[in-house]
């Protein structure tokens, strides 16, 4: 217990997994917290201060269960291990925390998701941002990057969906980073900038970090000083992968904010599903490593045309090629060589991590060849980076058996050959079996007893047995071992001689393996920089191959990056709504240019208005990431921003309601909107009373066309909406369609010019199984208020609505002169007497 209270003061926010012979015990609070965790059984051990020890314990061969189940719900697990060896030591074994196992430190295979880089984010706040250092240990990447407020701080949150997240205590950060899962609280001089630099120096073995870029970035390496010393303080060892610092410049990507993420669902829909999001559907990848890079490519579109047509060009001569699928066969056998180096780095590789390593560079030549006829400057720089591990990998092959046993404590991972004592070490314990046969042969034969037998056991090691009823018969130079029920073991100075030798051999061979498995492992570390670039050269080729054949099976088209400032978009569709569709995906154009920079879309519900407006994010961004796009072509010019508004939600996080959910993204994109920017807005102020509902769009609607000038498509039910496109305002309508047939109503999807005509609320509600009585008795409401609007002047064009109901001065609202213009067109000029004219000039005039 006094070993356990030092080991525990050292780490009182963890769990402390206390090694005791075959269990891992947890005690007092631990105990409590991890018994109801892990719903394991919460017993008593001992008393201290006069009361029972509440204890409760795993077993240390089956461990990685339970810590995996730990931490994945954010806990964090100190593990203490028994140093000394409980055989030969006096008194208590010795103990010492060996390792802290937190969510965002993980690098063992069997705690980490093989899809998802495992990241531990840092951030440090200043007056006028913040600092971010994020680390992927398991992988060893380590980053570093500045953001100016809040929404850019959410937005790099969203994109790194950070495991474990360091904040120092004292710093009033926004609330949203208060209530993310895995946040660590820290002391708030270990965020200190200056302290970070020193901790970055001597780190790095470095005398400034200008070749980081991150040299005048105070908060970054504040951010970056922190997360390494955390890191140090959980592996408790060198962390030799972790070479160097880089930055991602949030100036060379598209800008998803937090909320367009949430709206596109790139990888996750709000209700956690990953299959049906854009990433279920393009991800093909065949190895985890490139499962993972596809996810960071994802989450950071780029806006480097060129970088974007290396990829776009190299997919497109993969495809020529026709050699996607053989390559992709090959890839298959890669395994996750990246975080396996990661582990070679951090000395806990384990024998099928070699093996896989093995098999895996076995590869790369075969695939170097394969790429040798495919012309792509970036394919071929790909091919090169692969190369040159011929040594290691025969090294490897020499080293290490075919298919090693999971663990390389009981030995048998070196391969025969590889080194001559090793090889002479066993030869001698695996011959006993011989010798053993021969000398039971020979005592039968020497003693006359026919059922004498050569055994061994653990505790008393090798000895010849006797039965009961033949022990009169025993030679003397026979000493008496163990006596049995029916027989008696004895030893012979033979017996013994050779015991040792063997028992020796057996120790020694394993710990020459032992030594020998350090010295790869070792040796791996020698070249492990260039193993790093060939695993990136593969997942990077595996992600191109994926495109490739998504592109094919997918019919999907390389797309055009121009300078100009256009979006034309051919017969495009919605990857994932046309994945799980049975029935064919209508395709849709999209044309924007500075002359027609706003579409405003109407149409009936279920129209599909919302995935025209998806798609077209979907098509702009799938081609910022280097993918062919689902469309029959498309030009695309500079984009900066993707800026959406979708759906309605609360965030009762955040405190707030879904109509101030609504402003706050609206605001945030008139602020944030520029002419390069992509912005959708789709059913602007429903959240609220129609008649301000419809005001607030209209002026929204007026300041992008007017203002932002970004490249808008705008989906309404506001039908007043539909008469912004005037000539020379670069707005303009287009609808979806649905046609009634009998009862039904058939949907067209299909996006027309002009505004729609109606909206047919009233049928989608029935279709969505509304009690008819209910439909009934709207129907005859609406039909009352459509007369009531013809006699109060409402525009005839500019049918009811549902949402149009809840406020009778909305009739008209922006149709302020229809009921003149129909006085007017009623006039007939020839027919007036100059009275008359006078009268009607002045029921025009009050008609205004
Ligand atoms: N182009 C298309 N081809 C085939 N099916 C489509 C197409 N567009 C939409 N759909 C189907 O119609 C459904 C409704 O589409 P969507 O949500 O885009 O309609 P909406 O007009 O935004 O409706 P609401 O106004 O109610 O939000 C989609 O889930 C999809 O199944």
């Amino acid at each position: 217990m006094k070993q356990f209270f030092a080991a525990k003061a050292d780490y009182p926010d963890v769990l402390l997994f206390f090694r005791m012979g075959d269990f891992y015990e947890l005690f007092f609070d631990d105990a409590r917290k991890a018994a109801r965790l892990l719903d394991i059984t919460l017993t008593k051990r001992g008393s201290s201060a006069g009361e029972p020890i509440p204890m409760c314990g795993v077993p240390a061969h089956a461990y990685e269960g339970y810590l995996a189940r730990l931490v994945a719900l954010g806990e964090s697990v100190a593990i203490c291990e028994q140093i000394g060896d409980p055989a030969t030591s006096k008194g208590i074994v010795e103990r010492k925390v060996v390792r802290v196992v937190t969510p965002g430190t993980l690098t063992d295979e069997a705690l980490l998701d093989d899809r998802r880089d495992n990241i531990l984010l840092a951030i440090a706040k200043g007056k006028n941002g913040f600092g971010l250092a994020w680390a992927d240990v398991s992988a060893g990447r380590m980053l570093a990057n500045e953001v100016a407020d809040d929404d850019a701080l959410e937005a790099e949150i969203a994109r790194l969906s950070p495991a474990e997240t360091l904040i120092a205590d004292d710093d009033t950060l926004p609330v949203f980073v208060q209530q993310m899962k895995g946040v660590r609280k820290r002391a708030p001089w270990l965020f200190d900038s200056e302290s970070g630099r020193r901790k970055l120096l001597q780190f790095f073995k470095l005398q400034d970090l200008s070749a980081f870029g991150i040299e005048n970035q105070t908060l970054a390496i504040a951010a970056a000083g922190a997360l390494l010393g955390y890191v140090e303080e959980t592996q408790k060892q060198q962390l030799p992968h972790l070479t160097h610092i880089s930055t991602e410049p949030t100036s060379e990507t598209i800008t998803l904010n937090a909320a367009t993420r949430r709206h596109l669902e790139l990888d996750s829909r709000v209700d956690g599903d990953t299959r049906h999001t854009l990433l279920g559907v393009l991800d093909s990848t065949r190895s985890p490593m490139g499962g993972r890079l596809l996810r960071r490519w994802l989450q950071r579109p780029l806006r480097d045309q060129n970088a974007l047509n290396l990829r776009l060009q190299a997919v497109e001569a993969l495809m020529l090629a026709n050699q996607v699928e053989d390559l992709r066969d090959v890839l298959r056998g890669l395994g996750d060589m990246e975080r396996i180096l990661s582990r070679v780095a951090l000395r806990s590789a384990r024998p099928r991590d070699l093996s896989t390593l093995r098999d895996g560079l076995a590869l790369a030549p075969v695939l170097q060849n394969a790429l040798a006829n495919i012309a792509s400057p970036l394919i071929e720089s790909l091919a090169q980076e692969l190369g040159g591990h011929a040594d290691t990998q025969s090294l490897l092959q020499r080293a290490v058996v075919e298919h090693p046993p999971m663990l390389a404590r009981d030995g048998g991972v070196i391969a025969e050959g590889f080194d001559a004592e090793l090889d002479e070490l066993r030869r001698l314990s695996t011959h006993a079996d011989q010798f053993l046969i021969e000398l039971e042969q020979r005592e039968r034969e020497a003693s006359g007893i026919a059922n004498l037998k050569v055994g061994y056991n653990r505790v008393h090691g090798y000895y010849i047995e006797i039965s009961k009823g033949q022990v009169e018969r025993a030679p003397t130079h026979y000493t008496r071992r163990q006596t049995l029920a029916n027989a008696e073991r004895y030893i012979t100075e033979e017996l013994k001689t050779f015991e040792d030798k063997v028992l020796s051999a057996r120790d020694r061979s394993l710990s020459r393996e032992t030594a020998l498995y350090a010295q790869l492992v070792e040796d791996l570390n020698d070249v492990l920089e260039p193993l790093k670039r060939c695993a990136t050269a593969l997942a990077t080729l595996d992600v191109l191959c994926g495109f490739a054949e998504r592109a094919d099976v997918l019919d999907w088209r390389k797309p055009t990056l121009t300078t100009d400032n256009v979006l034309t978009i051919e017969a495009g569709r919605h990857p994932v709504v046309e994945a799980v569709r049975d029935a064919p995906f209508t395709p849709n154009d999209v044309d924007l240019d500075d002359t027609r920079r706003m579409l405003v879309i109407t149409g009936p519900n279920m129209g599909g208005k919302s995935t025209y407006m998806r798609q077209t994010a979907l098509i702009v961004l799938l081609a910022h990431i280097g993918s062919f796009v689902p469309a029959g072509s498309a030009r695309i010019g500079p984009i900066d921003r993707i800026l959406t508004r979708i759906g309605a939600g609360d965030d009762l996080a955040k405190g707030q309601s879904t109509f101030m959910v609504e402003m706050t993204e609206t605001s945030y994109i008139l602020h944030h909107a520029t002419e390069h920017s992509l912005v959708l807005m789709d059913e602007i102020g429903r959240g609220t009373s129609t008649y301000d509902g419809l005001a607030l769009a209209h002026a929204c609607a007026r300041h992008l066309a007017e203002h932002n000038r970004s490249h808008t498509l705008f989906a309404t039910h506001y039908f007043e909406l539909t008469a912004l496109a005037t000539p020379g305002s670069a707005v303009e309508n287009v609808h979806l369609d649905a046609v009634e047939h009998g009862d039904a109503l058939v949907f067209m999807h299909r996006v027309k010019p002009g505004p729609a005509d109606r909206s047919y609320g009233l049928q989608v509600a029935s279709l969505a199984g509304m009690p008819r009585n209910v439909i009934r008795d709207a129907r005859a409401h609406l039909a009352e208020l459509e007369a009531h609007a013809q006699t109060h002047g409402a525009a005839p064009q500019a049918p009811l609505t549902p949402e149009r109901l809840d406020t009778p001065q909305q009739f008209g609202l922006f149709t302020p002169a229809s009921a003149a213009l129909d006085a007017l067109a009623a006039i007939d000029p020839d027919e007036l007497t100059p009275k008359q004219a006078l009268e009607a000039l002045y029921r025009l005039k009050s008609l205004h």
